[in-house]
């Protein structure tokens, strides 16, 4: 099991005052490490994808709410890095404003790291992956795939609205940046819809209507799982 140091050095301290009960205890944690490892559940991972405003975010929280998910954003991810004191951030800054996407390396590790601090092994994770870099790199360093993809379908003209209506003060919430937003998504984001469409992943949904009328076509399919 992986050693925690904090516990090797009890168990060494032990083993100097005596031998015996150092390797007892050493020999114990190993135990219950290794059980508690083999008892920790696989995640259930569903990534969340659509063009912007297409409603990912929106319908996640009610998927989360509804049936205990947690939610996992990548551009919420990547606006906390933007704004907190860190070598990446004016970078982070730069490439949302232009509406392209971060270096897959970034993205993946915020999603790793809040995956591994997550409780939960049912994980919504929301505008990712935006390209088959993006997707390739997730792959490569958290190691697993998707069981599970949702596409929220929405014609541009709707996404454009939603998008001008957000009123969030995002940097990238205005006219110039979504038509650059919406180019990206045709382009790199659709390979990757079509890549998990042609293993059968993916569960295209009609976004257009009311936020509680699309909730209604997403619900059956969370309802059918059994995790
Ligand atoms: N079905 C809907 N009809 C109208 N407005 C919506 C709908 N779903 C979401 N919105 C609103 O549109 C904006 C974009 O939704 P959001 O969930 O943030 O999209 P995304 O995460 O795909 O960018 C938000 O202001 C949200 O409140
Ligand atoms: N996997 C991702 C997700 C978002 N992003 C960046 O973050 C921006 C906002 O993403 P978002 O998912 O919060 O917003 P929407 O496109 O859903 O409106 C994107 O336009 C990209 O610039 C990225 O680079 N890589």
């Amino acid at each position: 099991p992986p050693v925690d140091t904090k516990w090797l050095e009890v168990c060494g301290t032990l083993y100097y005052r005596n031998c015996e009960v150092g390797i007892f205890v050493y020999s114990r944690y190993c135990f219950l490490a290794k059980e508690g490892a083999s008892n920790q559940r696989s995640p259930f991972i569903t990534f969340v994808l659509g063009g912007p405003g297409s409603g990912k975010g929106t319908q996640c929280v009610k998927i989360a709410e509804t049936f205990g998910f947690a939610h996992l954003s990548a551009g919420d991810l990547l606006r906390k890095e933007m704004s907190s004191d860190n070598e990446n951030r004016a970078m982070i800054w730069d490439i949302i404003k232009e509406g392209k996407i971060v270096p897959s390396e970034i993205t993946v590790n915020l999603i790793r790291r809040a995956i591994e601090s997550s409780k939960n092994h049912k994980i919504l994770i929301d505008g990712f992956p935006r390209s088959d870099e993006n997707r390739i790199a997730f792959e490569r360093i958290v190691g697993v795939e998707p069981d599970l993809v949702l596409f929220f379908d929405c014609p541009e003209e709707e996404m454009v609205k939603r998008v001008l209506n957000r009123n969030q003060g995002r940097i990238d919430d205005n006219i110039e940046t979504i038509k650059k937003r919406l180019k990206v998504f045709e382009k790199l984001n659709l390979p990757v819809i079509n890549h998990y469409s042609a293993k059968g992943k993916v569960y295209k949904i009609n976004a257009e209507g009311t936020a509680d009328e699309i909730f209604e076509k997403v619900r059956p399919l969370f309802a059918s799982l059994s995790i």
